[in-house]
């Protein structure tokens, strides 16, 4: 197959920032995407209907001329946040979900949730109303090694929540593990997973041999082959349950190339591209428009987008840099390489 024509796909987890940053990333994801689900992590988080109503607005403010983009809001869960913002999440029309950090997890989780417990009334209203939780799956404990976090977070975490709240809908974020795709592949309806292009391309080695690569440190962190293949095996399988989410996340080229560097792969100008190179690994691209554009809006009860893109085997060299904000630059993951994919303009 050298050229192949999909449903318009969107992003389920992605990262836009704020003001210059905003301005500086979102044209990129709206060139090739139809929505996005937008992450909740500003500082400070956006934890109320009303705050998601203004960033939904700050968005559509710094979209290119012409563009149709749709951002989809999510609340950041706190150990405060009452049933009652729930409810307003959910007549609002504009929240399509909530988002748990545990505190400390990751990039701006400070706010995060201590204890589940605290949680309990406002999961229980999330389950009851049909608001989907989007889970940051891992656990904090100075003890648990940073390779063990996602699985040790499935067995103490997930399962005892879902035993809970068996209706509970709950999407796993950018799963890195062979426990976590089995997990959701055995798990009822109610449970889905997104994956990210760079856990579907790289191991660990990637990051760590020969150098440090810090453009290859994101959370949860790159993996052994093995559970690579895992996830391959997941998103080509045909279920509906897995869909994309790119976790592209902006950091400035300073902050990620730094002796303590952020956390976050910046994949949104190349995102549907680093999809399809891995389904091609695999020989399935004829599996990319289910994961790409057809699941996804099935989890959330939307429709798929009407238009389509094409993809076309290529030489597409990604750029060494692009403007970011305060006068830095920002550096995509595979700078100044050639994928063998490219949108066709
Ligand atoms: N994935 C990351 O490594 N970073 C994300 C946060 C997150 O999704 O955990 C960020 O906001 O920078
Ligand atoms: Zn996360
Ligand atoms: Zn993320």
């Amino acid at each position: 197959m050298d050229t192949v024509t999909l449903t318009r796909p969107d992003d389920w987890h992605l990262h836009l920032r704020d003001d210059e940053a905003l301005k500086a990333v979102v044209g990129h994801t709206a060139a090739q995407m139809g929505r996005a689900i937008i992450m909740p992590n500003l500082t400070p988080p956006v934890t109320t209907t009303a705050q998601a109503l203004e960033y939904r607005q700050r968005i559509l403010a710094a979209l290119p001329a012409g563009s149709t983009f749709e951002p989809l809001m999510v609340l950041y869960l706190t150990d405060t946040t009452p049933p009652e913002e729930i409810e307003r999440a959910a007549q609002s029309g504009i929240v399509k979900a909530v988002k748990l950090y545990p505190a400390g997890a990751t990039t701006n989780s400070d706010s995060g949730v201590t204890n589940l417990a605290h949680c309990d009334a406002t999961i229980e209203m999330m389950a009851k109303v049909g608001m989907p939780l989007l889970v940051h799956g891992e656990v904090t404990h100075a003890e648990i090694d940073i390779f063990d976090r996602e699985a040790v977070f499935i067995d103490t975490v997930l399962k005892p929540l879902l035993e809970r709240h068996p209706a509970l809908r709950v999407v796993c974020e950018h799963i890195t593990t062979q426990q976590a795709a089995e997990f959701v592949a055995q798990a009822p309806d109610n449970v889905a997973a997104t994956i990210t292009a760079h856990h579907l391309l790289f191991n660990r080695n990637k990051m760590l041999v020969g150098g440090i690569r810090p453009h290859y440190y994101c959370l949860p962190i790159l993996k052994r082959e093995q559970h690579r293949q895992a996830l391959l095996k997941a998103a080509t399988s045909g279920s509906h349950k897995f869909f994309l989410g790119t976790d592209s996340a902006p950091h400035s080229q300073r902050a990620k190339e730094s002796s303590c560097g952020c956390a976050g792969a910046y994949t949104a100008p190349a995102a549907i591209e680093l999809y399809a190179t891995a389904f091609d690994e695999m020989d399935a691209l004829d599996k990319l428009e289910a994961f790409a554009s057809l699941n996804g809006p099935r989890f959330y009860g939307l429709s798929a987008n009407a238009d389509t893109i094409t993809l076309e085997r290529r030489g597409w060299t990604l750029p060494e840099s692009y403007s970011y904000a305060q006068g830095e630059k920002i550096i995509p993951l595979l700078a100044g390489e050639t994928l063998n994919w490219a949108v066709r303009s």
